[in-house]
């Protein structure tokens, strides 16, 4: 039972602060959800648990063990990103080999079936890729390598709607035949809804949000009906956005309803998670609609 743990870590560029004091657990065999605006320091987060980056302040631990130059942890851990780690003049199957060498070993039924699957033409040099087979290849790496903590950045960068849906419908494949720690960070929110256990916000380098799923949905409420009935059943709750369509109001309430008496002129439902990202992310200071208040 493997633990990843980062605590206190904060990084900065020059004078900019990119991460502030960042405290995560990532427990065993949880798919979490990295979600944030560009620029909110997602990259830089998981190059700096991985050891690509130095964070100023903080440590990240794999059981209790800093992984700051520790093959052994390090080991444990993939990062697939943009930033291309292999030389353009590799081949592919080069490349597998050496990381194969690397991590101690390779899942390559998996890798066979994945890349008749993609049609990904295995004897290219890796800087003849495309943008999409580019993230392909390294998709491959990252679920064939016999790593305990999967970190993923952008993974569908540049891949069409078809092998976007093979690769979900593949990790979650993988996934139940090799249960492990998946960190995917992407701005598909309602793709991988269904997918993630947890959801964690990052917004201008803080953690804003870090839940089970399931939690977190169960406190989205949408709350809709005649603008007075709204507003006054939602008084002084977490009210976080709202829309107007005429005359009737939808108040979005982020937190538990009290037992407060539901007019029959409103109706309360539930809203996603894409909502709930905008809206905390958005221009709501603190994650609040003031207007409500
Ligand atoms: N090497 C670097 N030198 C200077 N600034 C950097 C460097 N790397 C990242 N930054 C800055 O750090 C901030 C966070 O960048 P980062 O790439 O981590 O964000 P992100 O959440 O992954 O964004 P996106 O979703 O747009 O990819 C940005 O303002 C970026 O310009």
């Amino acid at each position: 039972m493997s633990i990843l743990e980062v605590s206190h870590i904060s990084k900065s560029f020059g004078s900019k602060h990119v991460l502030s004091d960042i405290n995560l657990t990532f427990e065993e065999n949880k798919i979490y959800g990295l979600l944030g605006r560009n620029g909110a320091g997602k990259s830089t987060l998981l190059s700096v648990i991985t050891d690509r980056n130095f964070a100023n302040n903080g440590e990240v631990k794999i059981d209790s063990e800093d992984v700051r130059d520790n093959d052994s942890k390090l080991g444990m851990m993939y990062l697939m990103s943009e930033v291309n780690l292999y030389s353009n003049g590799s081949k592919l199957t080069q490349i597998i080999k050496d990381s194969e060498s690397l991590y101690g070993g390779f899942n390559h039924e998996l890798a066979d079936r994945l890349i008749k699957e993609f049609g990904l033409d295995i004897n290219q040099k890796f800087g003849k890729l495309s943008t999409g087979y580019n993230s392909i290849f390294k998709l491959i790496l990252a679920l064939c390598l016999p790593v305990q903590f999967v970190l993923l950045d952008e993974p569908v960068l540049g891949l069409d709607a078809n092998h976007r849906e093979l690769f979900y419908s593949e990790l979650i494949q993988s996934y139940s035949d090799n249960p492990r720690t998946f960190i995917i960070s992407t701005h598909l929110i309602e793709e991988v809804a269904n997918i993630i256990s947890d959801v964690i916000v990052l917004d201008q380098g803080r953690v804003i949000l870090n839940q089970p799923v399931e939690d977190v949905l169960a406190k989205n409420h949408s709350v809709v009906g005649p603008e007075k009935d709204v507003k006054q059943y939602t008084k002084g709750l977490n009210v976080i956005g709202h829309d107007m369509i005429g005359n009737i109001r939808a108040n979005y309430v982020y937190g538990d309803l009290d037992d407060r008496v539901l007019p029959d002129t409103v109706q309360l439902s539930n809203f996603d998670l894409q909502k709930l990202f905008i809206f905390l992310t958005n221009q709501y200071e603190g994650g609040t609609d003031n207007e409500d208040k």
